[in-house]
């Protein structure tokens, strides 16, 4: 199905509100974290991430962005602990990106943009019984978001970049097994927490938003490979509406 959305012109991210209204909601994402503002709860655990390479499947070209598949039928790569109840399992990753090096992030730090943004995306497998069930629930979702800033090449990255050249049209898949998302992270699992939403249509607010606070790099050559599937897909921080950002 043809999206009726798009990050620019002119149904891009200043008129979603109009499909879809949450747009101007009271918990939308992505956020600018103000880091003097952050709050210290003491009773926030450290996040605990399992993985099992056998569940990364396919690599999809969506059109806005591609997405790394896992198979969810079980809770073989998880996540729980933190600010989380219970465990999440994951269904999905993609990044974003802008025009330049200069910018690309979705969420920023005291105002600075970096040039990427990873996502891990995970569902409430403790509660709901699939993705889309739990997409709509104030509990469904966990996002973890990982800060790509343009540095030496990301050997890791580039297992992903070498197989994009086959996904270059919406709609392409191409086998995507045994990658180990483990080795996008960096050596600090320090995050800022926050209640938001979906960063794109359908916007909902179903994501406990989970930001490591320490970046991995990326090579700006290996940033202008992601721009062959789109040349930008990132939405501007939202009001943050009293929301509390914990550490
Ligand atoms: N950038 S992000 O906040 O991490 C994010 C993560 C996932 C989705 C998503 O799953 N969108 C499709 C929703 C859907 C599934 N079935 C029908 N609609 C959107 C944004
Ligand atoms: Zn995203």
């Amino acid at each position: 199905a043809s999206l009726n959305w798009s990050y620019q012109g002119s149904n891009g991210p200043d008129q979603w509100h109009k499909l879809y209204p949450i747009a101007n909601g009271k918990q939308q994402s992505p956020i600018d974290i103000i880091t003097k503002k952050v709050k210290k709860d003491p009773s926030l655990g450290h996040l605990q991430l399992t993985w099992n390479l056998s569940t990364c499947k396919e690599i999809v070209n969506v059109g806005h962005s591609f997405h790394v598949i896992f198979e969810d039928k079980d809770n073989r790569s998880v996540v729980t602990g933190g600010p989380l109840t219970g465990n999440y399992r994951l269904n999905q990753f993609h990044f974003h990106w802008g025009q330049t090096d200069d910018y690309g992030s979705e969420h920023t730090v005291d105002g600075a943009k970096y040039a990427s943004e990873l996502h891990l995306v995970y569902w409430n497998s403790d509660k709901y019984s699939s993705f889309a069930e739990a997409l709509d629930k104030p509990d469904g979702l966990a996002a973890i978001a990982v800060f790509l800033t343009v540095g030496s090449h990301n050997e890791h990255l580039q297992e992903i970049v070498k197989v994009l050249d086959s996904i270059k049209t919406k709609g392409k898949k191409a086998p995507f097994t045994n990658f180990d998302p483990s080795t996008l992270l960096p050596g600090s699992l320090e995050y800022w927490t926050y209640h938001g939403s979906l960063t794109h249509p359908p916007l909902l607010e179903s994501v406990t938003w989970i930001i490591l606070k320490e970046p991995i790099t990326i090579s700006s050559e290996q940033l202008a490979q992601f721009r062959n599937i789109t040349l930008t897909n990132h939405r501007l921080p939202q009001p943050l509406k009293g929301r509390q950002v914990r550490t």
